[in-house]
């Protein structure tokens, strides 16, 4: 199966600018310099068609940051984004055909226009639709992300938590997308509405051959949705695996520490057991693996060398010197 999505050895840094103390030190003779972020390092993915992409981590490993490289919001800092084998940023028409949905739809939809412009503004700019079909166009979405069609002369505030997520994925559906990036998109939704439109997506899925690269800290959630998941530590991927393979054995160590409490969706519990000890600062990332100071099984090796991102058995890769 060949990719849709492939990230080749993309890296994301940003500039964290000097800050007024800085600035002071500066000014009584010190020597500061701006410091980088390393958001994401090295980070080789592909994502075929149709396929349903995992992508986990602790807060700060760099996830959104990679689904926006992904998205071509951000631009890598190295490395290349390719659609369908050709490069992402060359390709005005394949930027469309990626479309993300967010945490928080309030904070992508604009307050102040109304639900039928929401949804229907961007395929008419596009040229994808006529000004005279947009009416029709948006009682259809409407329906098909489960909304009633008569609310479309409605403004944001109007509606709930749920239903504004609706909204949303209707509004990236309407420029007929083939991959959707979600960024935490479930997260902020209480658990019984949060299957709902987990339910939606999954539809959503079949009805127009969506692929989806689903970003989430709650791995109870990716594992009622996704067909592969992707473990993501500062700003690399440690493993990759299908989901029942991980979920069943996980090999990478800090696979299996983030797995050993996973919340489950049908319990209702949306308690996150992180990791004991901080995830280090992408400032300052560990030499070697970058899981080293957190590793039960760290040596001299993992201090001083990277792990090489390996496969291991059909459709499982792991960054580890310590998996055989
Ligand atoms: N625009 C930016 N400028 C500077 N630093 C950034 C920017 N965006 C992200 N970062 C930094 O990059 C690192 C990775 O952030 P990112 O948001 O991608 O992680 P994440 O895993 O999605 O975390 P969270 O779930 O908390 O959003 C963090 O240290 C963050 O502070």
């Amino acid at each position: 199966m060949s990719d849709l999505l492939t990230l080749d050895n993309v890296s994301k840094r940003f500039s964290k600018h000097i800050d007024l103390a800085g600035r002071l030190a500066q000014k009584l003779g010190a020597k500061v310099s701006a410091e980088t972020v390393h958001a994401v390092d090295g980070v080789s993915l592909g994502i075929a068609a149709g396929e349903v992409v995992g992508l986990v981590g602790e807060s700060g490993c760099g996830k959104s940051t990679l689904g926006r490289v992904a998205a071509g919001i951000h631009a890598p800092s190295d490395g290349e984004v390719l659609w369908k084998g050709a490069p992402l940023e060359a390709e005005a028409k394949a930027r469309l055909r990626i479309q993300m949905v967010f945490q928080d739809p309030m904070s992508s939809i604009n307050p102040r226009h109304r639900i039928d412009r929401v949804i229907g503004e961007a395929p008419v700019f596009h040229g994808q639709i006529s000004a005279g079909e947009k009416d029709a166009f948006v009682a259809d979405l409407l329906e098909r992300v489960g909304l009633d069609p008569a609310y479309r002369q409605r403004y944001p505030h109007q509606f709930s938590g749920g239903q504004r997520q609706r909204i949303a994925i209707a509004r990236a559906l309407a420029v007929r997308p083939e991959l959707i990036v979600c960024d935490e998109a479930v997260s902020a939704l209480d658990v019984s509405v949060q299957a709902q439109v987990l339910n939606l997506f999954m539809d959503l899925r079949e009805e127009f051959g969506l692929t989806y690269l689903f970003i989430s800290h709650d791995l109870g959630v990716v594992e009622h949705i996704a067909d592969r998941v992707v473990i993501m530590y500062l700003g690399r991927v440690v493993e990759s695996a299908p989901v029942a393979d991980l979920y069943r054995e996980p090999l990478h160590p800090y696979a299996q520490a983030l797995l050993a409490e996973v919340p489950r969706l049908t319990t209702g519990k949306r308690r996150y057991t992180p990791v004991k000890g901080e995830i280090p600062s992408p400032l300052h990332p560990p030499s070697g693996c970058h899981f080293h100071p957190r590793c039960p099984l760290a040596d001299d090796q993992c201090r001083a060398e990277r792990p090489a991102l390996r496969k291991v058995a059909a459709g499982r890769t792991v960054a580890c010197h310590k998996v055989a």
